[in-house]
């Protein structure tokens, strides 16, 4: 790449390095979860949500159980201010829920800040500046000292105007761009911070320390976050939290590895959104928890409608690759896949496994509102028989023979093939019917009968064949051998071997069944047909006939062996039949 020496570490290693948390495999308990939605996702919005919007919003982390929310920054535009005084005129901040603001470390925005606080009971004032080498060098021009002064200066107004207006605010501290700062720089700052606040057990402070741009990768992060943790003042009053942004991708994992390194508190947004790449993703740091067996303490069940009221208020798209909610993350095309998860499923149906544990699936797609039918197997030219099957049997009940499902496969593949798109079920049930339900050409059954004289069975069917009706006649020693033979000596059909299986297909009296035939001819080439009726005798000659006439050169055949029958005998023939 050009210009890499243009780059180099933005980041500092803490002076002590332990990263003895790497031994733990995953968080034990859900950590406090704060939704920045409303400020840090709607700041990076091209337009910025509107109050209704704002309002439809939080009415949704209320309702996923977010007890922890930041609703703006209020000095920053009307609309901010107006939410905030909504939610409060409105009565719409529940006991169990405090509101967060946001707020720089300057005298005027403070003041704003807290004139919007008004008449709130539970309410988490965060005030941050900016710590890092680039910052104070470039943007503030400022000493360390300087530096320190302002949020010191921040976290005393805070203190004073919280005093005045009687409150019980709690209050939060990010030395913003953190990961840029100096850890043991950081480390002052925010004690510095503790010292003017002096958290207590019954009013913890919240130190927040946010990737706002990461910088490194997530293990040098967490060895950050551990330093802090283990060097903070006053540790057991203060509740220790993360806020990853994204920009080298691992936002997710910035948030895992800091829990375990010491985090208790983890801000971030619904499916990423935020300043650039995104905040951290708060649905995948707590479905990935899910995930492992640890109750998150957030409710995902219906991602469907989170990802819509997302998408509607944000103007943002969720891909369709996101984790755990987008379009196609239980989609299976691909037949081993499909294979694999229709067998793993049944596994699961017959009561096997107490855990899931269906290959290819990392977490049942139902625990999240998703559906097998059309979310999990979906088909195209890359799947296989064990998808179509699967699709058949779910959404038409259609259990179709192993060997005649591979058949009907390759079928399936080729329409998709070629006209290069996924087919929906309608769309391969309509390729079944088509050409291998009932197919009456080139031989068509009108009708048939079967008597039986002494120990054997003679049957007679009417068939149309060439425009032509025919009537054809055979014996056998069971009825659907007498028809069989009836049609194979008729057209010099040869069948080496025969499958044949039938099922119902609904319940009921008038219930209707279906029936499967795979005849091999003397060349070893295989066709299947199937039939469907409310009479299994009925159904499984419309099987038959249909894998005859789907042999090669059938049509051929028909027309070389052109039969005739008498006029009157056909409806003779008929008059039979129709009291049959
Ligand atoms: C990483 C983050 O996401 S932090 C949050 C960022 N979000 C936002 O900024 C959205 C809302 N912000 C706003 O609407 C506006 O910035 C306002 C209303 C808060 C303030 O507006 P303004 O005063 O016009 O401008 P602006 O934010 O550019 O202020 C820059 C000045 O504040 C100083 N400043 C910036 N941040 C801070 C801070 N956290 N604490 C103290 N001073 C700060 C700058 O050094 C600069 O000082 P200077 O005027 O002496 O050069
Ligand atoms: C205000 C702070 C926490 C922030 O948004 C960031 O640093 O990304």
């Amino acid at each position: 790449m050009r210009n890499v020496e243009h780059y180099k570490k933005g980041y500092y290693m803490p002076p002590v390095v332990d990263m003895s948390w790497a031994y733990k495999d995953c968080p034990d308990k859900a950590p406090v979860w704060c939704s920045v939605d409303l400020r840090d996702g709607n700041q990076a919005l091209i337009i910025p949500m509107s109050l209704d919007e704002k309002i439809e919003f939080y009415k949704t982390l209320v309702a996923m159980g977010f007890k922890e929310i930041e609703v703006g920054f209020p000095a920053a535009s009307e609309t901010e201010y107006e939410f905030l005084r909504y939610l409060v005129e409105h009565d719409m901040i529940p006991d169990d829920v405090t509101v967060q603001v946001l707020t720089q470390a300057r005298e005027h925005i403070i003041r704003k800040t807290f004139e919007a606080l008004q008449g709130v009971k539970n309410a988490i004032v965060h005030v941050y500046n900016s710590t890092s080498f680039a910052q104070r060098q470039q943007v503030f021009r400022m000493s360390k000292e300087e530096i320190k002064q302002i949020a010191v200066d921040g976290a005393k107004l805070l203190q004073r105007l919280t005093d005045e207006a009687g409150a019980d605010y709690r209050f939060e501290y990010s030395p913003e761009s953190f990961t840029g700062t100096e850890p043991e720089y950081a480390l002052e700052v925010c004690n510095a911070v503790l010292d003017v606040w002096k958290p207590t057990a019954d009013r913890k402070a919240i130190i927040n320390l946010p990737s706002t741009v990461q910088m490194s990768m997530p293990h040098v992060f967490a060895a950050q976050i551990a330093y802090m943790s283990q060097n903070l003042k006053y540790r057991d009053n203060v509740v220790l939290s993360v806020h990853p942004h994204n920009d080298r991708g691992t936002g997710v994992a910035d948030a895992e590895m800091a829990l375990l390194a010491g985090a208790d508190r983890v801000e971030g947004t619904l499916f990423g959104n935020g300043e650039r790449t995104g905040n951290v993703d708060i649905v995948t740091v707590a479905m990935n928890m899910f995930a492992l067996g640890v109750d998150p303490q957030l409710d995902f069940s219906n991602m469907p409608k989170l990802v819509d009221t997302y998408e509607r208020v944000t103007r943002m798209h969720v891909h369709p690759r996101q984790p755990y909610a987008g379009q196609l993350v239980f989609a299976a095309f691909s037949g081993s896949h499909q294979d694999a998860i229709a067998k793993g499923m049944h596994f699961r149906e017959e009561g096997n496994e107490q855990y899931w544990t269906c290959p290819y699936l990392y977490i049942d797609p139902h625990d999240v509102g998703r559906t097998y039918d059309s979310d999990v197997i979906r088909i195209n030219s890359q799947s296989g028989k064990g998808g179509v099957g699967f699709i058949m049997e779910q959404n038409y009940g259609i259990d179709m023979p192993k060997k005649m499902r591979e058949d009907f496969s390759y079928f399936v593949k080729s329409v998709s093939d070629h006209k290069h798109q996924e087919l929906k079920p309608a769309e391969i049930y309509d390729v079944f019917e088509q050409n291998y339900l009932n197919v009456g050409w080139p031989l068509k059954v009108e009708n048939f009968f079967v008597q039986k004289f002494g120990g054997q069975w003679i049957g007679k069917i009417l068939v149309k064949a060439d425009e032509e009706e025919v009537i054809l006649e055979g014996r056998g020693n069971g009825q659907l051998n007498a028809i069989s033979n009836a049609i194979c000596e008729a057209y010099g059909i040869e069948i080496d071997n025969l499958v044949y299986s039938e099922h119902d297909l609904d319940r009921g009296s008038d219930s209707r069944g279906i029936a499967y035939f795979g005849l091999t001819d003397k060349q070893g080439r295989t066709t299947w047909g199937a039939g469907v009726d409310t009479d299994t005798m009925t159904a499984s000659i419309f099987a038959f006939i249909t894998a005859i006439n789907r042999m090669e050169g059938m049509a051929q055949r028909v027309r070389f062996r052109h039969l005739t029958s008498d006029p009157a005998a056909v409806s003779e023939f008929k008059a039979i039949a129709g009291q049959h």
